[in-house]
C-alpha cells in the first residue's frame, strides 16, 4: 500500500468513527424512536394513515416523548398526558411555532392562522379571534345556532323515513352555515348556496396545498425556481389556487360591506371588524380561517354525534328522557338549558373523546431549543400531540372504545363514578375531553365556544326530536361499535354511513317546522 493510499484509508476510517460515535451521541440526546435508514432515517417508517394509532404502538417502545427524523426535519411526538401538560402549557410560548407551506403560502394562505408563528401579524389575528369568539361569542350567536340546527333536523327528517340516509350532507351544510352566519352574518339560502360553495372551493385549495407531495413544501427554495423552468408545474398550479382562495375571501366580505352599506348586516365579526382599516388583509384572513379551521372539525364532530347516538339507543333514549323532564315537550331544548342537561352535556364531551376530530392537533415548531428531562427538543423541532394517545389510555378513561357518556356523571351517592376504587382522587381520571379536543395553551383553538355550543344544541335538539335508528354501511351491512371505521386525514370524519331519521311524533315535527333562521 503507497502512503497516499495509506493515508487515504485511515481518513476515511477517521470519518466513519467520528460518524459513528460522535453524531449519534449527539442524536441520542434527542427522545429515542426508531433508528431508521442512512440518509432517508425515518422517511420509510412514517405511516400512511392513522399516525396516531402507529405512535400509541411505537410509544410501548419508545416512551411517552419520542422523535423521528423524515428528511431532516426532528419531529418530536408526544403521547402522553404528562409531556404534553408540561411542555405544551407550562412552556407555551416555546412551542408556539407552526410550520410553514410554502405551497399554501403561494396559493394564497400565507396568513392562515394555523400556519403562522408569533409575531405582528399572529397577535393582530389573535386580537380578532380573542375579541369575537370569546365565551360571549356562543352566548350571543346561540339564537342563531339555535335555528340553523332546527332547519338541519326538518330537513333531515322531511323525506321518506323509510329509507336510510347519509346524514352528512345536511351536517356540513350545519356546519357551514353556523360559520357563515358568524362570521358574515350570511344565511345560508339553498341547496346549492354560492358562498357555501365558493369557501369549500377554498378550503380544498388550503388542504391540496398543504400536502407533502408538493415538493416544495420540503425543499422551499424551490419556491423561487422562475415560470418558464421545466419542474415549475406547482407554480401555476398555486397561482389558480390564489386566485379561487382570494376570490371567496374578497367576495364575502364584500357582501357583508354592501349589507352595512344598505342598513341590512345581522351582527357578525366581519360587521364588528369592518371598521379596523388598518388591517384588511388579516381580517379577510382571519374570516377565511373560520371557515377553513372549523367546517370540517364540526363536520367530524357532529357525523361522530349521530353515528353514536344511531348505535346506542339506549342513550337516545335516556338522553330524551333527561330532556322531556325539562321541557315537558313545550318546546325544544336550547343553550340556555346546558347547566339542567347532564347527561346530553356528557354526550357531547364523549363525542369528542370516543374517536377524537383532530388527533394529532396541529403540529408545533419548536421556537427555541429546549432541554426536558435529560432530552434536547431543538429549534424547529415539529411537535405533535398525541391527543388520541390520552383520549385512550385505559388508565385515564377505562375501556376506552366504548361509548359511555356515563363516565362524566356523579354516581347515585354523589361521588364522581369512576373515582370510587380508586384512591387518588385528583389524576384526571374520567377528565372532561373538552380539555384536549381542541388543543391546549396558548394555540388553543379560538373556534372552541362557537363549535362546543353548536355541537351542544344540535345534540339537545336531535335526541329531543328524533329517533336514529342503526347504522349501516353505504352497502347495508350492519355497522358495530367494534366495526366502525374512519377515514384517514389531520380531521378524522367517519367513514360514509346509512341511518334512518324520524321525528319523535307530531309535535316534535311541530316544533322543528317552527325554526326559522335568525
Ligand atoms: C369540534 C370542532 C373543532 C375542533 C375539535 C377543533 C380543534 C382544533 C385544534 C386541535 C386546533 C389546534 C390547537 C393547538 O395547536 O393546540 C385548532 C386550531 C384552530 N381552530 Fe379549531 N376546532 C374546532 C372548531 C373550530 C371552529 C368552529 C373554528 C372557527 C370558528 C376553528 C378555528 C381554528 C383556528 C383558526 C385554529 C388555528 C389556531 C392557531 O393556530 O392559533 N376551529 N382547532
Amino acid at each position: 500500500m503507497t502512503l497516499l493510499a495509506a493515508f487515504t484509508v485511515l481518513s476515511a476510517l477517521a470519518v466513519l468513527a467520528v460518524v459513528h460515535f460522535v453524531v449519534p451521541r449527539r442524536s441520542r440526546r434527542l427522545p429515542p424512536g426508531p433508528s431508521g435508514w442512512p440518509i432517508l432515517r425515518n422517511l420509510l417508517d412514517m405511516p400512511k394513515e392513522n399516525e396516531w394509532l402507529v405512535f400509541r404502538e411505537w410509544a410501548k417502545t419508545y416512551g411517552d416523548i419520542m422523535s423521528i427524523n423524515v428528511l431532516g426535519n426532528t419531529i418530536v411526538i408526544l403521547n402522553g398526558e404528562q409531556e404534553v401538560k408540561e411542555l405544551i402549557v407550562s412552556n407555551g410560548t416555546t412551542f408556539a411555532g407552526r410550520i410553514r407551506f410554502p405551497m399554501a403560502e403561494l396559493s394564497g394562505w400565507s396568513n392562515a392562522i394555523g400556519a403562522t408563528s408569533p409575531g405582528d401579524n399572529l397577535r393582530t389575528m389573535k386580537r380578532f379571534t380573542n375579541t369575537f369568539l370569546g365565551p360571549n361569542c356562543a352566548r350571543d350567536y346561540a339564537p342563531a345556532i339555535d335555528a340553523l340546527v332546527t332547519d338541519c333536523l326538518r330537513r333531515l327528517t322531511h323525506h321518506d323515513t323509510s329509507v336510510a340516509i347519509d346524514p352528512r350532507a345536511q351536517l356540513r351544510r350545519l356546519a357551514g352555515a353556523v360559520i357563515l352566519r358568524v362570521a358574515y352574518g350570511y344565511q345560508v339560502a339553498d341547496e346549492d348556496d354560492k358562498f357555501v360553495k365558493m369557501s369549500e372551493a377554498a378550503l380544498a385549495t388550503f388542504f391540496a396545498s398543504t400536502a407533502p407531495v408538493w415538493l416544495v413544501n420540503t425543499f422551499p427554495i424551490m419556491r423561487y425556481i422562475p415560470t418558464w423552468m421545466p419542474g415549475s408545474y406547482f407554480k401555476r398550479q398555486a397561482a389558480e389556487w390564489r386566485e379561487i382562495a382570494e376570490r371567496s375571501r374578497r367576495e364575502t366580505i364584500e357582501w357583508t360591506q354592501a349589507e352595512l352599506d344598505k342598513g341590512n348586516a345581522l351582527p357578525s365579526v366581519a360587521a364588528e371588524l369592518l371598521g379596523d382599516l388598518d388591517h384588511p388583509k388579516l381580517l379577510e384572513s382571519t374570516l377565511a380561517d373560520m371557515y377553513a379551521g372549523g367546517a370540517d372539525t364540526t363536520l367530524s364532530a357532529s357525523t361522530t354525534l349521530f353515528l353514536a347516538l344511531a348505535l346506542h339507543p339506549h342513550i337516545q333514549e335516556r338522553a330524551r328522557r333527561e330532556v322531556e323532564d325539562l321541557v315537558q315537550g313545550t318546546r325544544l331544548p336550547n343553550l340556555d338549558d346546558r347547566p339542567h342537561l347532564a347527561y346530553v352535556d356528557a354526550i357531547v364531551k364523549e363525542v369528542y373523546r370516543w374517536r377524537g376530530v383532530a388527533n394529532l392537533a396541529l403540529p408545533r415548531r419548536a421556537l427555541e431549543t429546549t432541554e426536558y428531562n435529560g432530552y434536547i427538543i431543538p429549534e424547529d423541532a415539529i411537535i405533535m400531540m398525541n391527543i388520541w394517545s390520552i383520549f385512550h389510555d385505559p388508565e385515564k378513561y377505562p375501556e376506552p372504545m366504548r361509548f359511555r357518556p356515563e363516565r362524566y356523571l356523579p354516581t347515585e351517592d354523589g361521588t364522581k363514578a369512576t373515582l370510587s376504587d380508586r384512591e387518588d382522587s385528583d389524576d384526571g381520571f374520567n377528565e372532561d375531553a373538552t380539555r384536549y379536543v381542541f388543543g391546549l395553551g396558548v394555540r388553543q383553538c379560538p373556534g372552541r365556544h362557537l363549535a362546543d355550543a353548536t355541537l351542544f344544541i344540535l345534540a339537545a335538539k336531535t335526541v329531543a326530536s328524533c329517533y336514529i335508528d342503526s347504522p349501516t354501511d353505504l352497502n347495508g351491512s350492519p355497522i358495530t361499535e367494534d366495526s366502525v371505521s374512519y377515514l384517514p386525514g389531520v380531521v378524522s370524519q367517519p367513514a360514509p354511513f346509512l341511518c334512518r331519521i324520524r321525528a319523535r311524533d307530531s309535535q316534535a315535527e311541530l316544533l322543528l317546522a317552527d325554526g326559522l333562521a335568525v
